[in-house]
C-alpha cells in the first residue's frame, strides 16, 4: 500500500454555544482535513483545527506546512514503514505541530486498514469506551451555573471550568458551581495561562480553605514560566496539570525533572500527533506521572485518534476531555467514533474507521 498523493480540504460545524477560555472566543470548529490517498484505493483520514493562541498554527500555515514540506516526501512510501514515515513527518520541519498531526493521523488510519484491524488494538488494544468531561466556558456566573448544571443533567460527572479572566470573579464562579453541583460532578478548573504564580496560589488556597477541592487545576500560568507551575504545585492541594506547557515529549522530560506539574495533558496538536502522543504518555508512565488525553476545539476526526491513544495506553491516561464534537451543533465526521452523554465508543472497523465528511469544501492547489 503506497502513497499516491495527498488532498486536503476543510471542515466546518457551528458550535451550540461560544467557545470562550482566558485565550480566545470561537463560534465554530474549523479543521483542515488531509486525505491521504495510496494505489490500493484506500484513503486515509486526518484533521487539524488552527488553535494560533497556543500551537501559532493557522489554517494557512497549517496548509502550506502540508503542501510544501510535509506531503512532498512521503508520496510514493509504503504505509507498512510506519517508523519511517513518522521520522519523514516530525523532520519535515521545525513546529508546525498540527500540520504533522493531521498527516500522523492520516497515517496511522492507513496503518490500520493495512493490518484490517481498529488503531487502538495495533497500539496495545484496551476496552475501546471512555468518559469525556464537559467543557464550560469562562462567562457571567449565572450562565456558568445553568451550563453546569445543565452538564450534569447530561450525566458528565466531570467539568472543565474555564477561568483565567478576573481571580476574585473566578473565585466565585467556581464557589458557585460547586454549590449548585457538588457531589453530582468533579471539578477539574482551567485558567489558560490566565493567572500569575501567586494569583493561582490565592485563588486555590481560597478554595481549598472554603472546603472545595477542584479535581486538578490546569495551566495555571503562562506556558514557559515552569518555575511559576512548580511555585504553584508546590503551595497547594490541588493537583497541577500542565497543558500549553507541553508540546512533545522532551517538554516532558523537562516538566518531570523540575517538578513543574502532577498531570500532564496530551493533545495531539501539540504532540505532533498520534506516535509522539504515545511517547508522551510512556514517558510519564515510566516516571509515575498521570496524563489526560485532551483535545483542542475539533471536531472527531482528531478527536477519534486521541480516542484511540488513551484507550491503548489507559494505564497511564486516567482523564479524559474529548468533548470537543459534543460542543458542535452536528458533527459532519461519518464513523470514527460516537457519544451517548460523556461516553465515547469507538467503531470495530479498521483503522480510525472514519468513512466521509459531510460537506468537505476541498481545498485544490
Ligand atoms: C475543547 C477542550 N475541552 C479544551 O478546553 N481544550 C483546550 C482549549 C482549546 C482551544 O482553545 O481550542 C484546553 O485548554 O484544554
Ligand atoms: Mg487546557
Amino acid at each position: 500500500m503506497k502513497i499516491r498523493a495527498i488532498q486536503l480540504g476543510m471542515l466546518r460545524a457551528p458550535l451550540k454555544t461560544p467557545f470562550i477560555t482566558a485565550l480566545r472566543r470561537v463560534d465554530q470548529v474549523e479543521d483542515v482535513v488531509v486525505m491521504v490517498h495510496t494505489d490500493s484505493g484506500h484513503v486515509g483520514y486526518g484533521g487539524a483545527p488552527a488553535t494560533a493562541a497556543i500551537t501559532g498554527d493557522t489554517h494557512g500555515s497549517i496548509i502550506d506546512a502540508i503542501r510544501h514540506y510535509i506531503a512532498p516526501p512521503l508520496i510514493g512510501q509504503d504505509i507498512a514503514d510506519l517508523n519511517h514515515l513518522v521520522d519523514l513527518i516530525q523532520g519535515a520541519m521545525e513546529r508546525n505541530t498540527s500540520a504533522k498531526a493531521a498527516v500522523d493521523i492520516a497515517i496511522h488510519d492507513l496503518w490500520g486498514q493495512l493490518h484490517g484491524a481498529p488503531l487502538y488494538q495495533l497500539l496495545g488494544g484496551g476496552r475501546p469506551v471512555l468518559t469525556t468531561d464537559m467543557t464550560i466556558s469562562v462567562d457571567g456566573i449565572d450562565k456558568m451555573v445553568a451550563d453546569a448544571v445543565a452538564a450534569v443533567e447530561r450525566s458528565f460527572d466531570a467539568l472543565k471550568i474555564k477561568l483565567g479572566k478576573d481571580t476574585g470573579q473566578d473565585i466565585d464562579r467556581v464557589k458557585a458551581i460547586h454549590a449548585a453541583v457538588a457531589g453530582r460532578a468533579r471539578l477539574r478548573l482551567d485558567a489558560n495561562q490566565g493567572w500569575t504564580a501567586k494569583q493561582a496560589v490565592h485563588v486555590l488556597q481560597t478554595l481549598e480553605a472554603a472546603g472545595i477541592e477542584p479535581e486538578l487545576v490546569e495551566q495555571p500560568v503562562q506556558a514557559r514560566d515552569l518555575a511559576g507551575m512548580r511555585y504553584v504545585a508546590e503551595r497547594v492541594r490541588t493537583p497541577v496539570m500542565a497543558d500549553e506547557s507541553v508540546f512533545g515529549p522532551i517538554d516532558v522530560i523537562e516538566l518531570i525533572r523540575l517538578r513543574a506539574a502532577d498531570i500532564i495533558n496530551i493533545k495531539l496538536m501539540k504532540a505532533g500527533g498520534i506516535a509522539h502522543a504515545l511517547k508522551i504518555a510512556d514517558i510519564a508512565a515510566l516516571h509515575g506521572a498521570a496524563c489526560m488525553i485532551g483535545c483542542m476545539l475539533e471536531s472527531s476526526l482528531g478527536v477519534a485518534a486521541a480516542a484511540h491513544v488513551a484507550v491503548a495506553r489507559s494505564r497511564v491516561i486516567t482523564r479524559v476531555d474529548l468533548d470537543g464534537p459534543l460542543l458542535c451543533q452536528a458533527d459532519p465526521v461519518d464513523g470514527g467514533i460516537g457519544f451517548d452523554g460523556p461516553t465515547l465508543s469507538i467503531t470495530d472497523a479498521p483503522g480510525l474507521g472514519i468513512r466521509g465528511i459531510r460537506g468537505l469544501e476541498r481545498l485544490d492547489e
